[in-house]
Order: C-alpha cells, then sequence, then structure tokens
C-alpha cells in the first residue's frame, strides 16, 4: 500500500507534484494548520505529516497520530512541532535547513530600507494626498555600521549584503571562527563592543535560553542614539516592552520586526509606533522560497517513505533499521555528552576529540560522531542535525578527531569527548549500563557515576567540609526536591564536582544562591 502523506498548511503546489510523482497518496488540506481538532481527527490515517508554522504539533496531535513516521517542515525553524514528544513516538522530524535563507536575508535588507527612508510611512502619507516632503528626512546606508546578532546562514548572506552596500559590517557570534568571519569579510566583535557600535541592528539567531532577550532594556540601554533594529529572526530575542520605551525617548530611531512574542500577533507593545515598521512573518514569504522548500521536504519525505533513507532529520542519525536496535542508546550516550559540553561552553570551539573505547569503537561511529557534535551545536544552533552537525562543524573550523582503541579500564564500551576552545580544554566521558541507560563517568578527570536527567545542576567547587549541608538545605528551604546526587573529587581537599538531579526546573535566583555558597566555584543549570 502505498504510503499517505497530509499537507496540512499552505505550500507550493509543487510538493503536491512530487509526491504524486513519487508514488505517495496526498492530500491538500492547508486549512487544517488553523483547525487543530480536526488534524487531530484525521491525524490516524496519515504516515507522513508536511508543514510550514500555522500547523502546531503538540503531543495532544502526536498522541492521534498512530501511523506518523515522518514530519517534513517546509522550512528552517521547527519550533512549532514537539521534537522531545515526535521522539519519543518515533516520528522522525525533517526540515529544509537554506531552501529560505536567500529569501529571509533579502526581508531583512528591505525592513532595513524601509526604516532608513521610512517607506511605509511616506507610503501611506502620499496615498492620503498629504505630500509631506519635509516629513521624511532620511539616513544614508553607505558607510553607516550594520551589527549583525547571529552570523550563520541567514546572517551571512545579510552581510554579504551589507557589504555590497557599502556598509561596515560587524558581527556578535560566539560560535563564528575567525577564518570564518574572515571568509565572509565581517569583523568579529563583542556584544557590548557591537551595542556601542551599531548603527543599524539586525538579529539572525535561533530563540534559545541564551539568545531569549539578547536585547533586554539593558543591552538597548548600550546601543548607540539613533539605532535601527531589525527582527526577522524569532519573537523572543528582543525585549518588545523596553523597546517601546526606546522607541518613545528617541533613543531607538525605529525598529522592523517581522517576528513577535506571541504569533499570531493581533496586539504588541510595539503597534501603532510611527517609526515602527511590521511585517506577518513574511521572511521566507517568496515564490522562489517556497517552492525550493516545498520541493525539498517532499523529496526527503519520499525518501524516507519509501526507502528508508533519512536526510535533514533534526532528531535522528541516518542508520539503516538492522542498525537502530543496537545503535540507539550510543547515540544517546554520544548525544548527551555532546549536550553537556555543549551547554557549558561559551566560547569559540576548536577541535573536538572523540575517543570510542571497546565494543562501541566497533559500531557506526560516524553516527555517534555526528550525534555528538548535534548535542555539542545543538544549545547553540538553529535545529542542527546529526546529518548536517559534521559540515557546520567543518564550516566553523572546528576540528573533528575519532580515535578508536581497545577496552582499557573498568568498561566494555566508553566514549570520551574531549573539546579545546580558545579559553580552556574539556573532556567527559560516558558509558552504556546493561540496562540501555546513559550514565556520565568521568568529567575532567574525576570519576563519577550519573544518569542524565531533565533537569540537572553541574557543580564545581573545592572540597571542604559543609558543601552538601549547605547545598541540601538551601534546596529544601527553596521547595525543591533532589533526586539524586553524584559526587567525585581528584583528590581529598582538591578539586571536587557535584552533578545534582532536581524535580523540575531550578529558579535563577536559587541558582544565584547556590553559587554563592562558601567554596563553589561554579554551578551551571543542565537540562537532557
Ligand atoms: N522570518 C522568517 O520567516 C524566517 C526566520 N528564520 C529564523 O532565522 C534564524 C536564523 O536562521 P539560520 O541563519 O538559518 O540559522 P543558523 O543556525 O544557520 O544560524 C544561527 C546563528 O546564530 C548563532 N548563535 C547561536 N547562539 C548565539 C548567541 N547566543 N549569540 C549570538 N549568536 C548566536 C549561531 O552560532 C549561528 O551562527 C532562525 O531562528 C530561523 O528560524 C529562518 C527562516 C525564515
Ligand atoms: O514558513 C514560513 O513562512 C516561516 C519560515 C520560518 O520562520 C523558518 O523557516 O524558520
Amino acid at each position: 500500500m502505498a504510503p499517505r502523506v497530509l499537507i496540512s498548511d499552505k505550500l507550493s503546489d509543487a510538493a503536491v507534484q512530487i509526491f504524486k510523482d513519487r508514488g505517495v497518496d496526498v492530500d491538500f488540506r492547508p486549512e487544517l494548520g488553523k483547525d487543530k481538532d480536526k488534524l487531530a481527527e484525521i491525524i490516524g490515517d496519515y504516515d507522513g505529516l508536511a508543514i510550514r508554522s500555522a500547523t502546531k504539533v503538540t503531543p495532544k496531535i502526536l498522541e492521534k497520530a498512530t501511523r506518523l513516521k515522518v514530519i517534513g517542515r517546509a522550512g528552517i525553524g521547527v519550533d512549532n512541532v514537539d521534537i522531545p514528544a515526535a521522539s519519543a513516538k518515533g516520528v522522525i522530524v525533517m526540515n529544509t535547513p537554506f531552501g529560505n535563507s536567500i529569501t529571509t536575508a533579502e526581508h531583512a535588507i528591505a525592513m532595513m530600507f524601509a526604516l532608513a527612508r521610512q517607506i511605509p510611512q511616506a507610503d501611506a502619507s502620499t496615498q492620503a494626498g498629504k505630500w509631506e516632503k519635509n516629513r521624511f528626512m532620511g539616513v544614508e546606508l553607505t558607510a553607516k555600521t550594520l551589527g549583525i546578532i547571529g552570523c550563520g546562514n541567514i546572517g551571512a548572506i545579510v552581510a554579504e549584503r551589507g557589504i555590497g552596500l557599502k556598509m561596515k559590517v560587524i558581527a556578535f557570534d560566539p560560535f563564528l571562527s575567525p577564518e570564518r568571519a574572515l571568509t565572509i569579510g565581517v569583523e568579529k566583535v563583542e556584544l557590548d563592543d557591537l551595542l556601542a557600535r551599531a548603527d543599524v541592528i539586525t538579529l539572525h539567531t535561533p530563540l534559545t535560553e541564551k539568545t531569549k532577550n539578547v536585547l533586554s532594556a539593558e543591552a538597548l540601554a548600550k546601543t548607540r542614539k539613533g539605532v535601527r533594529i531589525i527582527n526577522c529572526a524569532r519573537g523572543g530575542l528582543v525585549d518588545e516592552v523596553a523597546l517601546r520605551a526606546a522607541l518613545d525617548s528617541g533613543h531607538v530611531a525605529g525598529a522592523a520586526f517581522d517576528v513577535f512574542g506571541v504569533e499570531p500577533a493581533e496586539e504588541n507593545p510595539l503597534f501603532g509606533h510611527p517609526n515602527v515598521v511590521c511585517t506577518p512573518h513574511l521572511g521566507a514569504a517568496t515564490t522562489e522560497a517556497q517552492e525550493n522548500v516545498a520541493l525539498q521536504v517532499a523529496e526527503q519525505m519520499s525518501d524516507y517513505l519509501l526507502n528508508g533513507a533519512i536526510s535533514n532529520a533534526v532528531n535522528f542519525p541516518s542508520i539503516t533499521a538492522e542498525e537502530a536496535p543496537k545503535l540507539k542508546p550510543f547515540i544517546a550516550l554520544a548525544e548527551k555528552l555532546g549536550s553537556f559540553a555543549g551547554q557549558l561552553t561559551d566560547s569559540d570551539i576548536q577541535t573536538v576529540r572523540i575517543t570510542y573505547e571497546g565494543a562501541v569503537a566497533d559500531q557506526k561511529i560516524k553516527a555517534l560522531t555526528s550525534a555528538a557534535i548535534a548535542g555539542l551545536l545543538r544549545p547553540a544552533l538553529a535545529d542542527v542535525n546529526v546529518v548536517s552537525a559534521p559540515s557546520i562543524a567543518k564550516e566553523r573550523g572546528i576540528v573533528v578527531e575519532e580515535t578508536t582503541r581497545a577496552a582499557e579500564g573498568d568498561y566494555d564500551s566508553l566514549i570520551t569527548l574531549s573539546i579545546t576552545s580558545d579559553k580552556y580544554e574539556r573532556a567527559v566521558s560516558g558509558t552504556v549500563f546493561a540496562d540501555g541507560q546513559p550514565r556520565i563517568v568521568d568529567i575532567k578527570g574525576i570519576k563519577v557515576d550519573a544518569e542524565f536527567a531533565p533537569s540537572m545542576i553541574y557543580i564545581t567547587n573545592e572540597d571542604k567540609p559543609g558543601f552538601i549541608g549547605r547545598f541540601a538545605s538551601l534546596l529544601g528551604d527553596a521547595g525543591i526536591n533532589i533526586a539524586t546526587f553524584a559526587l567525585g573529587r581528584d583528590r581529598q581537599g582538591g578539586d571536587a564536582i557535584a552533578l545534582v538531579e532536581v524535580d523540575g526546573p531550578l529558579p535563577a535566583e536559587v541558582l544565584e544562591k547556590v553559587t554563592a555558597l562558601p567554596h563553589v566555584k561554579q554551578a551551571k543549570p543542565l537540562t537532557f
């Protein structure tokens, strides 16, 4: 029986044709993106779901998706799909990481011109018969400084266009290597430097814990008077209330937003300000981009449904059905070791060394390495996947080295991930026990024994009496339950570490208090 795919958003017709040509039954029901009840009612009849951003793939939808094998996002951001819930159901989630990048970069440039010359306002006034020639005095962009926050695929295209416009382009992106910055032709700077120098700031990062409110009230206060701000990436990167205040005071000269904290944005703090230009998430909305992403998603989904081939999956490596059961726990281990290192890293990674010892060395280590790199980069990159992770690492000048050797220590299989950055070297090792659960067994040469948990705290401290008691009382007083507690130290009175699993997320103020405890060097929240 031919697999069945439902298209529940406005995808280009090109996708329908590809599915038909490949022998996949396809139903084109774009109205379902806004009708979650109807979608839940019929999703059980389909093997594949092709979407853009209107369809929200929630755990409730996935619960009803008894046949679903693959979700294809015709676009980049998969924030409308509950990835953990899809993964838990074994549903592959694919995206199309490059098909709409040029179009979105062009939208940011269009927004920059709209702000510089107040084109929407001048258009409205002219068409109202006012002919207000003196009201609309613009600014020239040539020789102005364009500050790009997030210089990945789209940011790099914006940079190229900005340089073409004779602007001075500076970029803040902790994961941009100096070599890549040189190739793109941008000056790599720290955030404060960008804020102080840029005449126009444009954002091109994913929305993550680290990028949320990257333009906060405090950051906006560090910008130049007269700065213009563009967001064509994700709502939530800029504090909209603080930006409105900065526009009202005249500190910020203009803002152009395509994306908003709440979408669809029927109301928003920025609305109604005379120097604000808004579009309804149109960044990817060109015929060319929509055709690119529709063709690509239909090809990828057909390949998977008909032949089992996986590409651009955000939640699974490319492996065969026979390899999967043996590899799966080690994939999880590699990805979690990478994630552990990635969550603790805020600087430019130069080298990643992965050592496979014992039985695991005979497995498909390319997939394991990809999973480790995807885990490492995911805290920083938009929806990096196991297929794209190695090439992204290469593009960023990260050297990846793999070593295999016979088991030397206590474990049948051991994976060690070491990263070198411009500031430090960090190593973490893990294994999979007979229960199939991945575990951390060594951090920086200090032995521990901890499972990965949804909410954890990693603490480094001096091995002095009293720490555990003080820490436990602090969490107890804050009403936070400690689920597991793993300790290690290099020697008596030396460096110690603790990996603590807690029930529920850790509030920032509690973390601050932990960091302030005597002898604590650092305390970081981790999620797995
Ligand atoms: N408005 C629209 O319709 C569209 C919006 N987008 C959004 O644009 C954004 C960027 O997409 P791509 O360039 O394809 O992603 P990408 O993954 O290629 O680039 C993101 C860049 O942000 C950087 N970054 C991560 N954390 C950072 C931090 N804390 N500070 C500074 N930089 C940081 C990363 O190193 C990376 O270079 C995504 O959020 C995507 O969803 C994409 C397409 C259309
Ligand atoms: O499909 C769209 O219109 C939105 C595109 C987008 O935001 C993305 O690809 O991340």
